[in-house]
């Protein structure tokens, strides 16, 4: 057995907090390169971004750990554990507990870009978590670095000293020594009790086909080595540790993991509810009394129906998801039927950015045609005389005549930074989006920040995209949700010749039903093709009709620009007409087409 323990104080547990494209990924490779724990000719480019879409979208969704050994210019040699962050505000909350795992965090502020929406969310995390923060201005290569100005905002703007900053040019390999050197000096030591009885924190886990589920803890208290008995403390669940090591940045086997360490752990358990992100382990023999605090089960905040556009893949649709669930916790699904579209499952996401992962997942890796139902969030339902309860499918909305109902909405406190032309725009889509002024204050001579309070459902809708055209892609944004508050929430039926497409309907605010039902109304004349018979398409709002349009009748005759006896060519576009209608949805006796499905749903404002 390979014994790899090093003392407390030679280690140092850190993370990296950036706004998305301030070089983290870039930082971490250039910390692993620079002290030789990858050969070179092994380096492969952001070596922690292991996932093709994380590639591909160049953000971190899942968080990795490397350990790193450096030695000092006080002779001595450290071992550094670096433990990646995700960068989006749908995973604050892994965020929160990667960082409970660490000691300190390295913040990272692009010199020309300064200080973002971001960086402010994930640093106040980093100072409620009590890390020892450490400034880090990087690009300082780029023509348009400002360091000075950084510095200031750093101080002004979070409030923590950047005199003595450390600048880097991740991309050039400028101030990485240095930046070494500051991880030994700034951040704290582990100083936790050796011989006290085991208590490690769970701050991530994936599934391996091979070994099960492969856990990633921080041990606070005790030790665990290969053999011990443990459990974990939300599930009571016991499990013999198989293997246990570090990540160097392979899973590198150590069999002993000591107080303060970082690394993982194998039990063989295929469930990964045994292990989620901010969970306890202890041991079995000698349990600590309570477990770290912190904990909480992922929460979903997005929510919407996935079908299969075959109705053969409903099987394969549901293996996916459940192979995907083996590695997530925090999606969740059950399923879910449509009228108009068929089997399919009703999923929980923790954002958007995660709905969006996990439907690209199952298109790219599992190859399933699928749509997606529009977004929707968690509504609180409270009739009189009855408990509450909650829906996120506009179908469980109540209708009329259920005495006085009230419906609370999640709302968001959200953070706008952005260059000073802009504050009057980004302010109008604020208030359009039903957001209500908190405060606007200026970072510097260029720049401010807006802060609003917002539905989480106008979030869910479109803001990105609005806000990034508006802003010309200048504006940063974060957000933490605050709670629930009645609205005046309504649902909106579409319907096509008097019957309902359950799939279409939605929940808005009473003053945006008209408007978006009015778009979905004229999109769906323009898509559906015109029958034999006269079809209007209505929003409705329960009896009353808000918007309509009418599909005028209109013979389909295909084989009428067939002239003469080109009988093969007569057959070829019968045979494409009945392909077509395979495509297309019943709806009473209307035959929507399947697109008009994918492009209304699509649809935003
Ligand atoms: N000029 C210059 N470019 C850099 C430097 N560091 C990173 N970059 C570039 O900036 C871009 C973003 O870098 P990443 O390391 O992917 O940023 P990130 O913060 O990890 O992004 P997320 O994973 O989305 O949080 C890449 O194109 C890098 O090549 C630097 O020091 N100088």
């Amino acid at each position: 057995m390979r014994r790899n323990v090093v003392s407390q104080e030679l280690k140092r547990n850190f993370s990296i907090i950036a706004h998305i494209d301030h070089g983290k990924s870039t930082l971490a490779d250039r910390l692993i390169q620079s002290t030789g724990t990858v050969a070179d000719r092994d380096m492969q480019n952001q070596l922690l971004d292991s996932m093709d879409l994380e590639k591909e979208k160049g953000i971190t969704i899942k968080a990795n750990t490397v350990t790193i050994n450096y030695k000092a210019n006080d002779g001595k040699t450290y071992q550094l554990n670096l433990i990646d962050t995700p960068g989006h505000v749908d995973f604050i909350y892994e965020v929160s507990r990667s960082l409970a795992a660490c000691e300190g965090a390295l913040l990272v502020v692009d010199a020309a870009q300064g200080v973002e929406a971001q960086t402010l969310a994930n640093v106040y995390l980093a100072l409620e978590q009590d890390l020892e923060v450490v400034p880090v201005i990087n690009k300082i290569d780029l023509p348009a670095a400002d360091v000075e100005k950084v510095r200031n905002e750093i101080e002004d703007v979070i409030g923590i000293p950047a005199d003595e900053a450390v600048l880097t040019s991740a991309k050039s390999g400028i101030g990485i020594e240095d930046l070494l050197e500051a991880i030994v000096k700034f951040i704290p030591a582990p100083a936790n009790s050796e011989d006290g009885p085991l208590k490690a924190l769970i701050f991530d886990s994936h599934f391996d086909d091979y070994r099960g589920v492969i856990t990633y803890v921080r041990v606070v208290d005790g030790t665990i080595k290969k053999g011990d008995k443990i459990k974990i403390f939300s599930t009571n669940h016991q499990f013999d540790v198989l293997e246990c090591g570090i990540f160097s940045p392979g899973m590198n086997p150590t069999n002993i993991l000591t107080a303060g360490s970082v690394g993982y752990v194998i039990t063989g358990t295929k469930s990964i509810h045994d292990s989620q992100v901010g969970d306890t382990v202890t041991s079995v023999k000698n349990p600590c009394e309570r477990p770290l605090e912190g904990y909480r089960k992922a929460q979903s905040m997005v929510f919407a129906g996935l079908y299969p556009i075959s109705t053969d893949d409903y099987e394969d649709l549901r293996e996916a998801i459940e192979k995907l669930q083996l590695n997530d916790a925090s999606l969740t699904f059950e399923p879910e039927t449509s009228l108009a579209l068929g089997f399919g499952f009703r999923c929980g996401f923790l954002g958007l950015l995660h709905m969006e992962i996990i439907v690209e997942r199952l298109r790219r890796e599992y190859d399933i045609d699928l749509i997606s139902t529009s977004p929707s969030v968690e509504y609180r339902i409270h009739k009189e005389n009855e408990p509450m309860y909650t829906i996120d499918n506009p179908e469980d909305f109540p209708g009329g005549g259920q005495g006085k109902v009230i419906v609370e909405e999640p709302y968001i406190k959200g953070n706008i930074i952005v260059p000073k032309d802009y504050v009057g725009g980004v302010m109008e889509l604020c208030q359009l989006k039903r957001g209500v002024y908190v405060s606007m204050n200026y970072i510097d001579d260029t720049r401010a920040m807006i802060t609003y309070e917002m539905p989480l459902a106008e979030i869910v809708l479109d803001f990105y995209d609005k806000l990034k055209s508006r802003t010309k892609g200048y504006a940063s944004f974060e957000y933490e949700m605050i709670g629930y508050r009645p609205g005046n929430l309504v649902k909106v039926n579409i319907l096509v010749s008097g019957e309902p497409v359950d799939a279409f309907s939605f929940i808005a605010h009473t003053d945006h039903a008209q408007a978006r039902g009015r778009i979905i109304v004229e999109k769906l004349k323009e898509i559906i093709p015109r029958q034999q018979f006269e079809i209007p398409i209505q929003a409705a709002l329960g009896a009353k009709i808000i918007a309509r349009e009418t599909i005028r009748a209109f013979r389909k005759n295909v084989t009428a620009k067939c002239y003469g006896g080109d009988i093969s060519r007569k057959k070829k576009l019968l045979e494409k007409q009945k392909a077509g209608k395979k495509r297309m949805k019943q709806i009473g006796n209307v035959e929507i087409p399947q697109e008009a499905f994918i492009s209304v749903l699509k649809l935003s404002d």
